[in-house]
């Protein structure tokens, strides 16, 4: 379970040039308003424009963002004094595969993955191969990752994130840098997973399939709950062209 209790957050962004030189300083700028919720339901989706916090809120829960206020907590562990149990339990998966890929080969990538659950390695090796048969990439276990498609890396960032089985997967576009058929591989990967997900998309037929959906509107949830009428909230927002990071 995830429970929001007021978190918010905010950074401090540089003065604006022409501020500069008449001694202008930092400004604090709201990256997410004080939000409220338990996330309980099995798949939950976060839509909303360009700039408008999804990412922040998706950060939230495994840590990767710390609340400038209120507090964040899975299962009961608070995410900025219990970091390690939350991201034991928390899997993230950044848009872009290259940003979480590290090692030469697929097998090596989630035998590194597989580091912290206590295994030699040989049996990392070998269940690093088994999870890679389960994503269709047993063939590709040996390759260099750079000659990996799009799809197979997204693939493969899954399966590395996957391999340790967190209690919650948090998906922060995980399908938009993938062709047709891709995305529908992975789409259907993560409508099968036994955990929770958390996706942030902008794909709204993904987000229409979710239990919860909340939409994310300059800094601040502003529904969550229906996915229908979330959909056209999000719609009516884009048509109104006022929304702005
Ligand atoms: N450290 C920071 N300092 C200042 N502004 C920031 C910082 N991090 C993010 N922002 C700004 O906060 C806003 C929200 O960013 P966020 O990444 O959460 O948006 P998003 O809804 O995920 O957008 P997208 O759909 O484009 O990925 C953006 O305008 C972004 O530029």
């Amino acid at each position: 379970m995830i429970e929001l209790e007021q978190a918010g957050v905010t950074a401090y962004a540089p003065a604006q040039p022409e501020e500069r030189g008449s001694g202008g300083h930092e400004q604090v700028v709201t990256l997410l308003h004080p939000t409220t919720c338990t996330l309980a339901e099995r798949r939950i989706a976060v839509i909303g424009a360009n700039g408008s916090g999804k990412s922040t809120l998706a950060r939230l829960i495994n840590g990767l963002a710390l609340p400038s206020s209120g507090r964040v907590l899975v299962d009961g562990a608070d995410t900025a004094t219990d970091g390690a149990a939350v991201r034991r339990r928390v899997g993230f998966v950044f848009t872009d595969p290259d940003a979480q890929l590290v090692m030469p080969t697929p097998v090596e990538d989630v035998a590194l993955s597989l580091r912290r659950l206590g295994l030699d390695r040989a049996a990392r090796t070998a269940r690093a191969r088994q999870v890679l048969a389960r994503f269709g990439l047993a063939e590709r276990a040996e390759l260099p990752v750079s000659a990996l498609s799009g799809g197979q890396k997204q693939l493969l960032a899954l399966a590395g994130v996957l391999a340790t089985e967190p209690a919650v997967l948090v998906c922060d576009e995980p399908t938009t840098l993938l062709d047709l058929r891709w995305r529908r591989v992975v789409d259907d990967l993560l409508d099968g997973l036994p955990q929770q997900v958390l996706l942030v998309t902008h794909d709204l037929e993904a987000a229409a399939r979710a239990d919860r959906v909340l939409v994310v509107d300059q800094a601040q949830v502003v529904h969550d709950g229906d996915p229908e009428q979330a959909v056209a909230l999000y719609r009516d927002l884009m048509a109104s062209g006022a929304t702005t990071g």
